[in-house]
């Protein structure tokens, strides 16, 4: 039995905190030459450093995942760079918390133009070059429990979360037929400056904690853990990798068993 190992290309959006550094580490240790994405450099920088100390191969690319010519940009010069491009992680996403009276117009645009137009856009480019460089890729897009199930105070977001679940099952139907897989996974309360953000808020609006706010999400987790940014990297290298080829369309949950299906 012969084996052949290709170095892969995956990007990583999101990747200079939380789960998306995480996800880009863990990537670089599987052997993928990464590039990663953030609005700004800085960050991206420290892991990409941590990358290549590790022996792995790192390009920072700084872009807005909620301008379309911008994740496009960056797509194509992680094709210049690395000439090839198989996997893309649309990780990054924002949560504000918006209980339901206080919902703004602006809350509405700012949310749903990074997690839903950010996330069409993402796999936009992603299948531009696939298709420029006539292979299949995969496609993996950040979801959540709260996509999965409503939560309190986050209206805006947990419905951003719903519908890239409904873009991962419609985008892996329309793909299927070239070999693209389309998946999302879906985390459950995580340590990252997110999860720490929304508790505090959920903690001050109720006149409570920053413990009370993250026990408010917290309390279902039958592992009776909160869950590490690995524990996420972990299911997305499977989704990026050979095992999960012929998986497509679905969810993963890795919540520390909050929902059962
Ligand atoms: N932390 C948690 O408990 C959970 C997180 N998630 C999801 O996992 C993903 C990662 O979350 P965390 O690591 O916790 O968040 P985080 O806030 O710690 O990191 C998100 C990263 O995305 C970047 N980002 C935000 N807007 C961007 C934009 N327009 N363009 C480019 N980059 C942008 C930020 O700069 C940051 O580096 C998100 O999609 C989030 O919704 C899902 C379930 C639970
Ligand atoms: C931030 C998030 O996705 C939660 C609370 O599930």
């Amino acid at each position: 039995m012969e084996f052949f190992m290709t170095k892969k290309v995956a990007m990583v959006t999101g990747a200079g905190q939380g789960i998306g550094e995480a996800i880009a580490l863990r990537l670089a240790k599987d052997g993928f030459a990464v590039a990663l994405v953030a609005r700004r450099a800085n960050k991206l920088e420290d892991v990409k450093q941590k990358i290549e100390q590790a022996g792995g191969e790192a390009l920072v690319v700084a872009a807005d995942v909620a301008k379309r010519e911008e994740i496009f940009a960056a797509v194509e010069k992680t094709v210049e760079h690395f000439g090839d491009f198989n996997v893309m992680i649309n990780n990054a996403g924002v949560a504000p918390t918006t209980p339901i009276d206080t919902i703004t117009e602006d809350d509405i645009d700012y949310v749903y133009s990074v997690n839903v137009a950010g996330t069409i856009f993402g796999i936009q480019a992603a299948h531009a070059a696939f298709k420029q460089l006539g292979h299949p890729g995969k496609i993996i897009n950040a979801t959540s429990q709260a996509g999965v199930v409503g939560n309190p105070n986050l209206t805006v977001y947990s419905s951003s979360k719903f519908a890239i679940r409904g873009i991962t099952q419609v985008v892996a139907r329309e793909l299927a037929e070239e070999g693209t897989t389309v998946n999302a996974f879906a985390p459950g309360i995580v340590k990252t400056p997110m999860m720490y953000d929304i508790a505090h808020k959920v903690g001050q609006n109720a006149g409570k904690d920053d413990e009370w706010g993250m026990q408010t999400f917290a309390k279902d987790i039958a592992l009776k853990r909160l869950s590490e940014p690995e524990d996420v990297a972990n299911a997305v290298a499977f989704l990026a990798g050979p095992d999960s080829d012929y998986i497509t369309g679905q969810t993963l949950e890795v919540d520390g068993g909050m929902q059962f299906h």
